[in-house]
C-alpha cells in the first residue's frame, strides 16, 4: 500500500440499481417494492422534452408518498447542456423530502461540471435547512469523461458512485453500434477459421473501477439493453464483478434478480475465502507469511483478496 491509503467507499448494498422513467407514474410503487438495492427515477433521457416539468412534479410528489424501505433512492438530473438541469436541482432540494438519497449527474465531463451541482446543492441545504445533506453519483458515458475520469472521481465529497453509461459513451466515442453494453458482432479477433469476441467496454470499465478505488467511490455498471438476453447480461454483469464493480443497472425488472445474483458473493465463494483466511491464520501461527491451499499459493495478499469476499457478503446480508 502506498503511504496514502485507499480510502473505504459507503458500506451499502449496490447490487442492482432499476430505473424507471419519472413520467411513468404508475411504475413507481412496482419499483418500490422490487428487490433491487437502488432506485433511480429519471429526468433524463427516458422523459420526453414535453414531460419534463410533470415528471419533476411526480418524483418530488414520491419522496413524500411512496414508501420507499430501506432503499437508496436516487433521482437522474438532466444534463449540464440542457436548460432543464438547475431546475431539477432546485425544486427536488426545495421540495423533496428528506427521504431523498442522492442525486445521478448524467454525461459528466470534467470535475468543474460535479463542482457546479455541488456549488448549488450546497446552497440550497443552507438556505432551507435541509438537515441531510445529498449525495451524487455520476455517470462516465462520454469520451471527455473518460478521458477526465479520475478528476471526475476526486471531485466532491458528495460523490459515493460512478457508473459507465454504456449508450451514451458508445455514440460519444463514434462506436459502430446501436447496442447498449454486452458483445459486440464486429469486436472480434480472427484466429484461423475461428472468431474469438472481445469487449469493448473493458477499458472503460477497468479505467472506472481504478479511479472509483483511488477515490472511495462505488464503481457501478451501466445498462444492458436487451433485457430478453438473460445470458448476455449475466454475462456482462460478471465481467464486471470481476473486474471490481459492485452492481449493475436494471432498465427492466426482469433484470433484477440476474444483478443480486451475480453481485451477491456466493456460498461457494465465501465459503473458500473464508478456508484462505483460516489457512493464513494457520501459516501465522507457523510464523509464515505464505503457505499451499489446495495446491496453489496463498499469502499475505490473499488475506485481502478473501476479506473482499467475506466483507461483502457481510455487509449485504446484515442490511
Ligand atoms: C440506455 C440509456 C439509459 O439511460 S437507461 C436508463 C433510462 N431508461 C429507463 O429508465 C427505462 C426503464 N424501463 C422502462 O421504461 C420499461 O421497463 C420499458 C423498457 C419501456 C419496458 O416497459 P413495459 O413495456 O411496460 O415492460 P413490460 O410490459 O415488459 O413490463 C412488465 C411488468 O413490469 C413492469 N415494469 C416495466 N418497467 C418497469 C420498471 N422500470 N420498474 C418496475 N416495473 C416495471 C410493468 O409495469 C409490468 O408490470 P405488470 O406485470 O403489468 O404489473
Ligand atoms: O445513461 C446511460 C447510457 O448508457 O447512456
Ligand atoms: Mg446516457
Amino acid at each position: 500500500m502506498s503511504f496514502r491509503l485507499q480510502p473505504t467507499p459507503v458500506a451499502r448494498p449496490n447490487r442492482c440499481q432499476l430505473f424507471g422513467p419519472g413520467s411513468r407514474v404508475a411504475l413507481f410503487e412496482k419499483m418500490a417494492a422490487s428487490a433491487a438495492d437502488v432506485i433511480n427515477l429519471d429526468l433524463e433521457d427516458s422523459v420526453a422534452p414535453s414531460d419534463k416539468d410533470s415528471a419533476r412534479e411526480n418524483i418530488i410528489q414520491a419522496t413524500h408518498d411512496v414508501d420507499w424501505g430501506s432503499k437508496t433512492l436516487s433521482v437522474r438530473i438532466n444534463g449540464l447542456d440542457t436548460p432543464y438541469w438547475y431546475r431539477d436541482v432546485v425544486d427536488l432540494l426545495e421540495r423533496a423530502s428528506d427521504r431523498l438519497d442522492q442525486i445521478m449527474i448524467p454525461k459528466v465531463g470534467c470535475a468543474s461540471d460535479v463542482y457546479a451541482v455541488d456549488a448549488l446543492a450546497t446552497a440550497i441545504e443552507t438556505a432551507k435547512g435541509r438537515r441531510k445533506p445529498i449525495t451524487f453519483e455520476v455517470i462516465i458515458e462520454s469520451a471527455a469523461g473518460l478521458a477526465h475520469v479520475e478528476e471526475i472521481a476526486a471531485s466532491s465529497p458528495r460523490l459515493v458512485a460512478m457508473s459507465l453509461g454504456a449508450a451514451d459513451f458508445a455514440a460519444s466515442m463514434g462506436m459502430q453500434t446501436t447496442g447498449i453494453g454486452g458483445t459486440q458482432e464486429n469486436y472480434y479477433m480472427q484466429h484461423g477459421e475461428s472468431k474469438h469476441w472481445s469487449d469493448p467496454w473493458h477499458w472503460a470499465q477497468a479505467a472506472i473501477v481504478a479511479a472509483c478505488r483511488t477515490h472511495g467511490v462505488l464503481p457501478v455498471d451501466g445498462p444492458f439493453g436487451d433485457f430478453s438476453d438473460d445470458a448476455g447480461f449475466r454475462a456482462q454483469a460478471r465481467r464486471s464483478a470481476t473486474l471490481g464493480m459492485v452492481g449493475k443497472w436494471a432498465i427492466h425488472p426482469k433484470q433484477i434478480a440476474l444483478a443480486n445474483e451475480v453481485f451477491t458473493p456466493s456460498e461457494e465463494a465465501v465459503a473458500e475465502a473464508r478456508d484462505i483466511l483460516a489457512a493464513m491464520q494457520q501459516a501465522k501461527e507457523n510464523g509464515e507469511g505464505a503457505t499451499v491451499y489446495k495446491g496453489r499459493l496463498v499469502d499475505i495478499a490473499s488475506i485481502k483478496q478473501a476479506e473482499v469476499i467475506v466483507r461483502q457478503y457481510e455487509m449485504i446480508n446484515s442490511a
